[in-house]
């Protein structure tokens, strides 16, 4: 799991650091931590550095200075006046000083640009100037190397265009948010947490990463039956929305569930034809999996109340989201940006730009945990504690994914996983397939896929 921090939880790691450490040049660290990186990008071609007035761009003048030891190295002081120190060292080690234009003259010469205008103080968006290199950069295809993040964009919430768009970024101490949060995460390239010696305090918002899916994943003991393993009850589909029965039980099905019942309006030759071990019918189940593929059906209160006779948590997507029953302790909302919209009374784009708030406040409310899909994949428990999923491509924006994911989540909750373990494992292991697999592969494709995934998970534990 790795920790990500705030722009405000980052100055205080750092003030903490500062206090305890009084004298220790952080920045120096910083900037041999980005020389470092920048040799591995490019290891022998000019190196343009483009500095801002703040410490982001003293980091880039000083690792300027380390640079120019081996190779040319052109100094863009985007606003005139910059760092005062960083500014003599790389006087000193032989930097060349150029202007907006100079800078985008020598572009077509350089083999990196060093992206240092602005970092946690990044505002969103980018003076003309800037905004126009910034274009010549992406144009030209060009390495770019941004020190924190890529300038432009915000730390926290990831809004700002124009920005840089980096092939590689450097941060410091811990992932921020604009690290991981589509679409700002699109624009960091490939990023390298470095550690200079600040710690941060322990995060409301982590990412989870393939070693915790594996930790957590549940696999089958010589003691194992059918129903230690869980038994998943689905109530989904309907006559319009059929396929949506057939991909959840592929899902949980493919995701290793000890056994799937069936309670929905979906005909029973089609399920068995492709599924033959589907016990149709109610009975008890650990997990239910409701809503995928209802559309507006007006009995989905009472669909939730009988999945409730038989297992004691859910599985809550689609339709069924707007017939919850009061407070569900334990149980998994799996709604995307618009149908998160509609339970909170806002609109799509509410949630799009403040998406940990949003899917918060409906844990908040519901003791439910809330598992926002989308690019990037937000688990909210009711206590405030967001977790995102390992990301895949986005291949695996289309009609059904949703639906599968419902059925791994469904088979791990009745594992016994906690909501939020099913959630994240359940999303995680699904980009993991499409990430593995790269292409269109339609939903039930990739579902198919999950257990070579899983397999090598385990076996890597
Ligand atoms: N906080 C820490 O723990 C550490 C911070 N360090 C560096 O210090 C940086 C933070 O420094 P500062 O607080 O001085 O802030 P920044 O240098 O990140 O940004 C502030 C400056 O950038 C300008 N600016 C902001 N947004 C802009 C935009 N979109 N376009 C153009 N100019 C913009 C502001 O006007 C201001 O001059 C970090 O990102 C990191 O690079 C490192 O030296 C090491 C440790
Ligand atoms: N841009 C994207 N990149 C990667 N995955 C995405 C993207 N957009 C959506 N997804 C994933 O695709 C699935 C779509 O779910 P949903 O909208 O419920 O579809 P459906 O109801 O048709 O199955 C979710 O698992 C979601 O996380």
């Amino acid at each position: 799991m790795r920790a990500v921090v705030t722009a405000a939880g980052m100055r205080a790691a750092e003030q903490r650091f500062f206090d305890a450490n009084p004298g220790v040049d952080l920045m120096g660290r910083a900037a041999r931590a980005v020389a470092r990186v920048a040799a591995e990008v490019n290891t022998a071609g000019q190196v343009l550095v483009v500095a801002g007035r703040g410490n982001n761009g003293g980091d880039g003048l000083f690792a300027a200075a380390i640079l120019a030891a081996h190779r040319r190295v052109l100094v863009w002081p985007a606003f005139g006046r910059t760092h005062d120190a960083g500014q003599a060292a790389a006087r000193a080690a032989g930097c060349q000083f150029v202007d907006a234009l100079g800078a985008l003259e020598a572009l077509p010469d350089c083999g990196l640009v060093i992206d240092a205008v602005a970092g946690l103080g990044s505002r969103p968006g980018l003076p003309q100037a800037l905004a126009t290199f910034a274009a010549a950069c992406d144009s030209s295809a060009i390495d770019v190397l941004s020190v924190d993040l890529p300038s432009g964009l915000d730390a926290d919430s990831g809004a700002g265009q124009p920005s840089f768009r980096a092939t590689r970024t450097v941060t410091f101490a811990a992932l921020k948010p604009c690290h991981v949060a589509q679409p700002a995460a699109g624009r960091c390239g490939r990023v390298h947490v470095v550690d200079i010696g600040v710690e941060v305090a322990a995060t409301q918002l982590r990412q989870a990463e393939e070693a915790d899916v594996a930790t957590w994943w549940p696999t089958p003991t010589a003691s194992s039956d059918k129903y230690a393993r869980g038994v998943v009850l689905f109530d989904t589909g309907s006559a319009r929305y059929q396929g949506a029965a057939l991909l959840g039980i592929s899902g949980a099905l493919h995701a290793g569930t000890g056994m799937v019942r069936y309670a929905g309006p979906v005909h029973s030759g089609l399920i068995l034809t492709r599924y033959p071990s589907v016990v149709m019918g109610d009975g008890r189940a650990q997990a239910a999996v409701l809503g995928s593929g209802w559309g507006e059906d007006e009995g989905a209160s009472g669909r939730v109340s009988s999945a409730r006779l038989h297992a004691p948590v859910a599985v809550v997507d689609a339709d069924a989201l707007y017939s919850l029953p009061g407070r569900i302790d334990g149980w998994l909302l799996t709604p995307h940006a618009g149908e998160l919209a509609r339970l909170l009374g806002c609109s799509r784009s509410h949630v799009e730009s403040r998406p940990v708030s949003c899917a918060r406040e409906v844990a908040r409310v519901t003791g439910a945990t809330v598992l926002l899909k989308g690019a990037t994949q937000y688990v909210a428990e009711p206590g405030g504690r967001v977790t995102i999923a390992v990301p895949g491509p986005h291949w695996s924006a289309q009609a059904g994914s949703g639906d599968v994911l419902a059925g791994i989540c469904g088979a791990l909750l009745a594992a016994g996983l906690p909501a939020w373990q099913a959630a994240v494992a359940g999303s995680s292991v699904q980009a993991m397939a499409a990430a593995r697999n790269p292409g269109p592969y339609p939903p039930d494709e990739l579902a198919r896929r999950l257990p070579e995934v899983i397999a090598g998970l385990v076996a890597a534990d």
